[in-house]
C-alpha cells in the first residue's frame, strides 16, 4: 500500500521485508480493525490491558458478529510480562482449541504488546497477531518492528522472540484517556528517535513541549509519525539485530540508552516507566560518551535539556549503587562474553557501538547522572 501524507484522515506506513503489513494512524479507527485481522479466520483472541475493560468491551463488540471472540484482561502493566501471566494466556488458547488460523489481537501499552506479541509467537510456533497500542510508547516503539518478550528474575526482556504483527493501528483517540504523566513517558522513546535518526523531532519538541504534551495536537500526531517512521527504517534493514552496515549499529541503535534504563528499572523494581528509564539512561551514554571524548559537551547537554523540556527526569536518586547497576548491565543482550557494549553518538543521529569502554567513564558518567538528583 502508498505512504499517504499527514492529513485529518489516516495515514497508512508500510513496513516492507519479508513478511510486510502496515501501520495506521488516525482517529476513530477500529472499522480498519478486520481488514488488518484479514479473511478465512474463525477465532479472535483479544488479550488487553486489564484496566482498559470499556475500550476492550469495544473492540470486543467491533468483532463479534464476525469472529468468536475471547477477551482475556491481563494483569495491569510490567506485571503482564511474566512467564506465569503467559502460562496462563496459553492454556486459555489451548481450552478453546485455537488454530494457526485465528488470530491474536492486543489492546494496551507496551507491557501488554510484548506479552501478547510473546504468546503469539510461541502459540503453535506462530499464529498471526494485530496491536492496538493504547499508550504513546506503544505507537511509537513497541507495537511495531515484532519485538516481544517477558522478563525474569535476572532482568527486563531476556525471554522472547522477533514475530512481526500483520497490522498495526494506531488510534490516537487512546491518548485522550492516558494520564499525562504516561505520555510523557512516551516521549522519551520519541526524543531517543530525535537522537539517534530524525533531529527535527528534537527542533519541534524544543519548539513546543507543551504541544507536544498534547494528545490532540498535530504536533503530536507528526512526532508519533516521524518516530514510527524511524522505527521502521531500522527494522527494516536490520529485522534480527544482526547488524548494521558501514558502522551504524542496524537494530541496536534502538536499544540507545536502553542499558543503563533497563538496569534503573530492574533495581526500582519496575516502579520507574520505560520512557522515564529511557531519558535518563539516554544522558547516561551521552555522559559516557563525553567522558570518553566523542562528543561534545553542546551535544552531551542537549540531551538534558531536550528530554528536560518535557518533564521527563533527567538524573537518578541512585539507590542501587553503580555495582549493582553494572552487573544487570552484564546481562544486556547487545554484551559479548564479558564485554559490555553501548550505542552512543559519534554525532547528531549518527549513532555506533561503544565497546568495552573504560570503568572510569563509566563511573564519570554514572555520577553525572547523580549528582543532580
Ligand atoms: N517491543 C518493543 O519494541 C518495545 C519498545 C519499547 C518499549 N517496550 C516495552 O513496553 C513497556 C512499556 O510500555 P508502556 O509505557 O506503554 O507501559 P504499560 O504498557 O505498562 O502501560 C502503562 C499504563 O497505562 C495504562 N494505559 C494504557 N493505555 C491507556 C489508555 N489509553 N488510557 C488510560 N490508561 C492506559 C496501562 O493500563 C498501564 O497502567 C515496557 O515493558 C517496555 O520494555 C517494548
Ligand atoms: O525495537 C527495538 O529493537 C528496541 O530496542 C526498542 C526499545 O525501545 C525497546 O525498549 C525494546 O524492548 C528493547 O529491547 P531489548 O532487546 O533491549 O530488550
Ligand atoms: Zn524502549
Amino acid at each position: 500500500m502508498p505512504e499517504t501524507p499527514t492529513t485529518d484522515g489516516p495515514t497508512v506506513l508500510h513496513v516492507g521485508g519479508a513478511s510486510p503489513y502496515d501501520v495506521v494512524v488516525g482517529r476513530s479507527l477500529l472499522d480498519r480493525l478486520p481488514e488488518l485481522i484479514g479473511g478465512g479466520v474463525q477465532q479472535v483472541a483479544l488479550l488487553y490491558a486489564g484496566d482498559l475493560e470499556q475500550q476492550a468491551q469495544r473492540v470486543a463488540e467491533s468483532l463479534i458478529d464476525s469472529y468468536d471472540v475471547l477477551a482475556l484482561g491481563l494483569p495491569d502493566g510490567e506485571s503482564a510480562k511474566s512467564a506465569a501471566v503467559a502460562n496462563d494466556c496459553w492454556e486459555a488458547l489451548g481450552e478453546r482449541n485455537f488454530t494457526r488460523s485465528d488470530v491474536v489481537v492486543t489492546l494496551g501499552g507496551g507491557a501488554t504488546t510484548d506479552l501478547g506479541g510473546f504468546v503469539a509467537a510461541s502459540w503453535l510456533r506462530g499464529v498471526r497477531v494485530v496491536h492496538i497500542p493504547t499508550t504513546l510508547l506503544a505507537m511509537v516503539d513497541a507495537a511495531v518492528g515484532g519485538k516481544t518478550g517477558i522478563n525474569t528474575g535476572a532482568g527486563k526482556n531476556l525471554v522472547g522472540a522477533f514475530h512481526e504483527p500483520a497490522g498495526v493501528l494506531c488510534d490516537l483517540e487512546f491518548l485522550d484517556t492516558l494520564p499525562a504523566d504516561e505520555l510523557v513517558a512516551g516521549l522519551g522513546e520519541v526524543v531517543k528517535c530525535g537522537f539517534i535518526a530524525d533531529p527535527e523531532i528534537l527542533r519541534l519538541v524544543e519548539a513546543g513541549p507543551d504541544a507536544a504534551r498534547d494528545p490532540r495536537s498535530p504536533v503530536l500526531r507528526e512526532l508519533v509519525e516521524r518516530s514510527i517512521r524511524v522505527k521502521i527504517d531500522v527494522v527494516v534493514a536490520d529485522l534480527k539485530e544482526t547488524g548494521g552496515l558501514d558502522g551504524h549499529p542496524g537494530r541496536e541503535a534502538l536499544n540507545y540508552g536502553h542499558t543503563m534504563a533497563h538496569a534503573i528499572e530492574r533495581a526500582t523494581g519496575y516502579a520507574i516507566r520505560h520512557g522515564e528509564a529511557v531519558a535518563i539512561g539516554s544522558i547516561f551514554v551521552a555522559e559516557l560518551a563525553r567522558a570518553a571524548g566523542v562528543i561534545d559537551d553542546e551535544l552531551a547537554d542537549r540531551h538534558r535539556t531536550a528530554f528536560a523540556s518535557v518533564g521527563l527526569p533527567v538524573a537518578w536518586s541512585g539507590e542501587a549503587g553503580f555495582d549493582d547497576l553494572l552487573a544487570t548491565m552484564a546481562v544486556d543482550k547487545k554484551s559479548r562474553g564479558s564485554q559490555l557494549r553501548f550505542v552512543v553518538l559519534d554525532e547528531l543521529a549518527k549513532p555506533r557501538i561503544l565497546a568495552g569502554p573504560d570503568e572510569a567513564h563509566l563511573r564519570a558518567a554514572y555520577a553525572a547522572i547523580t549528582r543532580s538528583a
